[in-house]
């Protein structure tokens, strides 16, 4: 069996957030010294920082919470493809790859290298694109980038769409050092009752 690889960015006070949001901050809140015996630390962050997922309830007020969500759809088979720098991710970029098969689809665009700032522009998921990948059997999509949206969208097309079709948002992935190909993915959202996103800890595993 293959050893898991870890594909989530590294939390800390550098890890760059969406312009305006919480900063991500990690603080001992009782040192050993004090408390006697521990040191408790405190987290303080948005939930859509770093590598992420989006709850339905992100972006729609009668949408599910992340405690709603299937864990079943955050394990299990993934495709990784990788995609040159594309503008837009839409049917057209992905006509060559094989989709027959799969049900999680993450996408390398190698758009957000510099991770320790946020991006200017990013490529974003044409909304035709999710119905194509539903009608492959895709539950779950996955992209490099912190977001599925232009930046500077409000509508959140892609978002939406993708949530119509019944496909999920894994946002912020870390696929630099990962070849294309078949693995085992693991990216479990907390168990978050009012959660509109959630961190996640995602990593790969080859398929052999
Ligand atoms: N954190 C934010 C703060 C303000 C406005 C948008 C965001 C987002 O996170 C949107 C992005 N499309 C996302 O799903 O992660
Ligand atoms: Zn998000
Ligand atoms: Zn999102």
């Amino acid at each position: 069996m293959s050893a898991w690889i870890d594909i989530s960015q590294r939390l800390d006070e550098h890890t760059p957030v969406w312009p305006g949001d919480t900063p991500f901050s990690y603080r001992i809140r009782w040192h050993k010294e004090d408390s006697g015996s521990v040191n408790v630390g405190q987290i303080t962050m948005s939930t859509h920082t770093g590598t992420h997922i989006d709850a339905p309830f992100h972006f729609d007020n009668k949408g599910k919470k992340v405690i709603d969500l299937d864990v079943n759809i955050y394990i299990g088979p993934a495709r990784v493809i990788h995609l040159s720098n594309p503008k837009k991710i839409g049917i057209d970029e992905l006509q060559q790859i094989d989709l027959n098969g799969v049900t999680r689809l993450l996408i390398y665009t190698g758009a957000w290298t510099n991770r320790n700032t946020f991006p200017e522009t990013i490529p974003y998921i044409d909304p035709p694109l999710a119905p194509y990948l539903r009608k492959y059997g895709i539950r779950l999509i996955g992209v490099d980038l912190p977001s599925v949206d232009p930046l500077t969208s409000k509508r959140l097309p892609a978002h939406h769409e993708l949530h119509r079709c019944g496909i999920h948002i894994l946002e912020g992935l870390v696929l630099d050092h990962v070849p294309p190909g078949d693995y085992e993915l693991a990216a479990l959202p907390l168990p978050l009752v009012n959660g509109d996103g959630s961190p996640v800890r995602a990593v790969l595993r080859k398929m052999k």
